[in-house]
C-alpha cells in the first residue's frame, strides 16, 4: 500500500474534525457526534459495522469485505474524533510497536 492511499483516511479524518469544530446542516457526521444517544450511538456503529465485517469475512465475499471495511474504517473515524484521539495518537502508537 502507498502513502497516497492511506491519504485517504487523513483527508476524511479532517473533514470529521471540521464536521466537528463547524456543524453543518443535515451532515451524517454531525448527526453522530450529536445524537442523543451520545457517544453510544457511535459505538453501536462502530459494533454494527464490525460484525457486518466479520459475516463478509466468513462469507468470502471480497467485494463486501471491502465495503464493509470502508464503513468500520469511517466510523472508527468518528470514534476517534468523537473521543479527542487523534489518527497522529494512533500512528505513534503503532510506530512503537514496530520490531
Ligand atoms: N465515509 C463516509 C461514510 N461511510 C459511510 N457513511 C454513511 O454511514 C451511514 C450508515 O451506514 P450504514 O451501513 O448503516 O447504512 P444504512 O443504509 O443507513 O443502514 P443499513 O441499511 O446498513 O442498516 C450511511 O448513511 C452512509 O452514507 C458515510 N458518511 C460520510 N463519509 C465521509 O464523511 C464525509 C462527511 O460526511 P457528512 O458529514 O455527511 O457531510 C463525507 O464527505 C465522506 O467522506
Amino acid at each position: 500500500m502507498t502513502d497516497a492511499d492511506m491519504s485517504v483516511l487523513n483527508e476524511v479524518f479532517d473533514v470529521i474534525m471540521d464536521r466537528k469544530n463547524n456543524p453543518v446542516e443535515g451532515s451524517y457526521v454531525c448527526s453522530l457526534l450529536d445524537h442523543r444517544k451520545g457517544i453510544n450511538k457511535i459505538l453501536e456503529k462502530v459494533g454494527e459495522e464490525a460484525t457486518e465485517t466479520i459475516l463478509a469475512v466468513k462469507d468470502n465475499d471480497k467485494e463486501e469485505i471491502i465495503y464493509e471495511t470502508s464503513d468500520l474504517l469511517f466510523h472508527l473515524l468518528v470514534m476517534l474524533a468523537a473521543t479527542g484521539v487523534s489518527l497522529e495518537d494512533i500512528s505513534e502508537e503503532m510506530k512503537k510497536r514496530r520490531h
